[in-house]
């Protein structure tokens, strides 16, 4: 935990709620381009948040097995920093995605138990960057954004090759335990800054950010 923890807040969709994520201190707003979601929004509610954001905020697009097709839209549309692969895209179409488009590409995998370690190294051959989330239960509705956490002490003292950003379950309370065991010095909350789905606290956004730089809330 340190003053230099940064911060996504991911799932953000309203006006409001980016510019309270802003204030609470986020370096990363995620928009959420996935139709099953309550936090998927449309290309031009994106484009409207995208463009109100703060010059320094990095704008990340969320998608799940996105063909081409939707990644042209979407980044026609929104000005994105990076795109984050939150379905069960392959090795190979990371290395496909980040070669086309051209932005930073973070890839989500999913943790449950140490059978899911080796699944590290091989996005991390051609990710940019890795989103390691808890594993969703096989009759999941979404891939991500459920609440879930992993056992940390999973990925404590792992040496990694690449840049990383600790997800799952994450809230005010506990962010600063997990960053504990892990290391993390990116970290990634959805549900457990939110109101009601797709619905942001703005007490719940300072709380975390706060918890996770190990400082007290104002
Ligand atoms: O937030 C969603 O609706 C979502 C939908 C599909 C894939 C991923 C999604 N969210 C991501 O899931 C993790 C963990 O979320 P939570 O903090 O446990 O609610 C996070 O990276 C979100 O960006």
């Amino acid at each position: 935990m340190s003053a230099h923890t940064r911060v996504k807040i991911c799932g953000l969709t309203r006006a409001q709620d980016l510019d309270h994520a802003a204030k609470a201190g986020a370096s990363y707003a995620g928009f959420v381009f996935f139709p099953k979601s309550p936090r998927n929004l449309t290309l031009e509610a994106a484009r409207d948040l995208a463009l109100a954001a703060p010059v320094g905020l990095a704008k990340v697009a969320l998608v799940v097995n996105a063909d081409d097709a939707m990644l042209d839209a979407i980044l026609a549309q929104v000005p994105i920093d990076m795109i984050q692969l939150h379905g069960s895209e392959t090795p190979a179409r990371v290395a496909e995605i980040h070669a086309r488009f051209g932005l930073p590409v973070m890839k989500a995998v999913g943790i449950a138990t140490a059978d899911d370690l080796p699944k590290l190294a091989q996005f991390e051959a051609v990710a940019d960057q890795i989103l390691v989330d808890a594993k969703p239960a096989q009759d999941a509705a979404l891939p991500g954004g459920n609440g879930l956490s992993f056992d940390w002490r999973l990925i404590a003292g792992r040496d990694w090759v690449k840049p990383w950003m600790l997800a799952g379950g994450l809230t005010p309370d506990n962010v600063a335990e997990a960053i504990r065991l892990t290391g993390a010095q990116l970290v990634d909350v959805s549900s457990g800054v939110e109101a009601a789905p797709g619905l942001k606290d703005p007490a719940r956004m300072v709380g975390f950010v706060q918890a996770a730089r190990g400082l007290a809330a104002a």
